[in-house]
């Protein structure tokens, strides 16, 4: 089975992980740009044939999304599965984990994967039937934290919840009216930090399954933020607390 990447940091991220999964990559006929030449330079140094192919093909080929002039067909990689997260634990001593109950939106998965990489998240957990397929927008949107970061889906999240909680993982849901404030709460040790969906917020059984719930203080008129922009505002605080403890 083969994928589509897109965009610099994609490509430039599978490349640095695991040069083996290209198939093909196309560039686009004619584009003048500094990044895209020193990456192409790094492809054919790994080997890796490049092609030329005109606008149309690419936008085609992406979907009409942002391609920054380039494009490959891939192997796709081994995700993680349900079953490997036991093991995950094992290997952490403070596991960090982040849990998105129903995102829908392929640019909200990409933010967060983005964002869960640079706070150095062990794995993203998402219901497989209610999450956005970690799709080519999602891949590009994640600038290869979509390589980096395991994506583990799993078919009842209420069940893996419970699970997280027998191995002492401490579960923190986010909601605009919690009474906790993040910044009085604690975030150290093991960890998994919940997310909601972007219209609903987190479902009624999920809620019932963290320890706590926390809010971001909302100073003006708008009455919660985007999910990817909460899911790194309480990322970022937890790893404020993290380095310091
Ligand atoms: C757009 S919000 C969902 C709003 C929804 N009406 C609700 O009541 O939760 C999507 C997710 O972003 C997070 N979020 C957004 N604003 C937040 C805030 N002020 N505090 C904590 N989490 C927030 C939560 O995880 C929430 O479920």
């Amino acid at each position: 089975m083969s994928e589509i990447i897109y965009g610099i940091h994609a490509v430039k991220a599978l490349l640095e992980r695991d040069p083996q999964r290209f198939l093909d990559v196309y560039i686009m006929k004619g584009r003048d740009d500094r990044r895209l030449h020193e990456l192409v330079v790094e492809l054919e140094a790994n080997g890796i044939v490049i092609q030329v192919a005109n606008r149309q093909w690419l936008d085609e080929a992406a979907e009409g999304a942002v391609h920054q002039g380039i494009v490959a067909r891939v192997q796709e990689g081994r995700q993680l599965q349900e079953n490997d997260l036991e093991g995950l634990l094992e290997q952490h001593p403070a596991p960090f984990l982040l849990v998105l109950d129903g995102i829908t939106d392929p640019h909200n998965l990409g933010a967060c994967l983005r964002s869960a990489d640079a706070a150095g998240v062990h794995a993203v957990i998402v219901p497989r039937d209610r999450s956005a397929q970690l799709n080519a927008t999602a891949k590009k949107v994640a600038s290869g934290a979509a390589e980096t970061v395991p994506l583990i889906r799993v078919t009842n999240l209420a069940r893996t919840l419970r699970m997280l909680k027998e191995h002492n993982v401490w579960i923190v849901g986010t909601a605009g009216e919690a009474d906790h404030h993040l910044y009085q709460s604690k975030l150290t040790g093991p960890l998994a930090l919940v997310m909601g969906a972007e219209g609903e917020g987190m479902r009624r059984l999920t809620r019932e399954h963290c320890n706590e719930l926390i809010g971001i203080p909302m100073a003006g008129s708008v009455s919660s933020l985007n999910v990817s922009v909460a899911a790194g505002v309480c990322l970022f605080e937890a790893v404020r607390q993290r380095q310091l403890s």
